[in-house]
C-alpha cells in the first residue's frame, strides 16, 4: 500500500483540471486517465462532471468502457460529479439514444432534473459524513437522483430530491466540490481510498 493513494482522474471531456487541483490539496497523487494503460496505475478514480453522453461515447472510443466496468465491478473507489453521478448509474431514466453508463450504484438517476427550473445554481447542502458547515453545492444542469436501492446510503438531499450518494466504494455527487475550494469531499474520497487500501493490503 502506498502512504499516499494515487488517484485518477478520467480525463476524456469535462471539469478534468479543477479535480486534480481539489485531489492534490487533499492529499493524493492526482493524475490523469485516459487510457487502459493509466486506468491500471490508480488506486482510486474521479469521473468529472461535462457531458455523459460525450463521457460515455469517448470511453467507447478510448477502448476504456469495459476496463472501468471490471474495474468499479472489482471495488475500485471511485467518485462521480454530476456527469460523473450519471456515469455511475445502474440506470438512467432518460438517456440519449446509445448512452451507456458504467454502473455500480444501484439508482436511478434524471439528467438535467434541476436545469428545467434553473440552469445553474448554488445551494447550502449538508452532507453526512461531512464534519462542520455545509457545503456549497454548485449544480450545473444537474442531475439528481430518483431513487435509490437498499444498499445505498443516501448522503445529502436538496429541496427533497437526492444529490449525494455512496455504496460501498462509490461516491457521487449531483453537484460540483472541485468548483468551489472547499476540498472537504475530495477529503472524504480520499479517506474511503486509504481505507480500500488498508483493507486491501491486510
Ligand atoms: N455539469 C454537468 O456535469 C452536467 C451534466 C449533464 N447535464 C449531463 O447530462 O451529462
Amino acid at each position: 500500500m502506498s502512504a499516499t493513494p494515487v488517484i485518477g482522474v478520467l480525463a476524456l471531456q469535462g471539469d478534468v483540471r479543477e479535480h486534480l487541483i481539489a485531489l492534490a490539496t487533499a492529499d493524493a497523487v492526482a493524475r490523469p486517465v485516459r487510457r487502459p494503460e493509466e486506468l491500471a496505475e490508480v488506486d482510486g478514480l474521479v469521473i468529472p462532471g461535462g457531458e455523459s453522453t460525450t463521457i460515455s461515447k469517448l470511453a467507447e472510443l478510448f477502448g476504456l468502457m469495459e476496463p472501468l466496468r471490471a474495474r468499479v465491478r472489482a471495488g475500485l473507489p471511485v467518485y462521480g460529479t454530476c456527469a460523473g453521478m450519471i456515469m455511475l448509474a445502474d440506470k438512467i431514466l432518460d438517456p440519449r439514444s446509445g448512452q451507456e453508463t458504467l454502473g455500480g450504484i444501484d439508482m436511478i438517476v434524471r439528467r438535467n432534473a434541476f436545469g428545467r427550473q434553473n440552469e445553474s445554481f448554488e445551494a447550502a447542502v449538508d452532507v453526512r459524513g461531512v464534519e462542520g458547515d455545509p457545503v456549497e453545492g454548485v449544480f450545473i444542469r444537474a442531475p439528481w437522483v430518483e431513487s435509490v436501492g437498499a444498499a445505498v446510503e443516501v448522503l445529502a438531499e436538496h429541496e427533497g430530491h437526492i444529490v449525494a450518494v455512496r455504496q460501498g466504494n462509490a461516491l457521487a455527487t449531483s453537484f460540483h466540490p472541485e468548483l468551489t475550494g472547499d476540498h472537504r469531499i475530495h477529503g472524504l474520497f480520499v479517506d474511503m481510498v486509504r481505507a480500500k487500501d488498508a483493507a486491501g493490503s491486510l
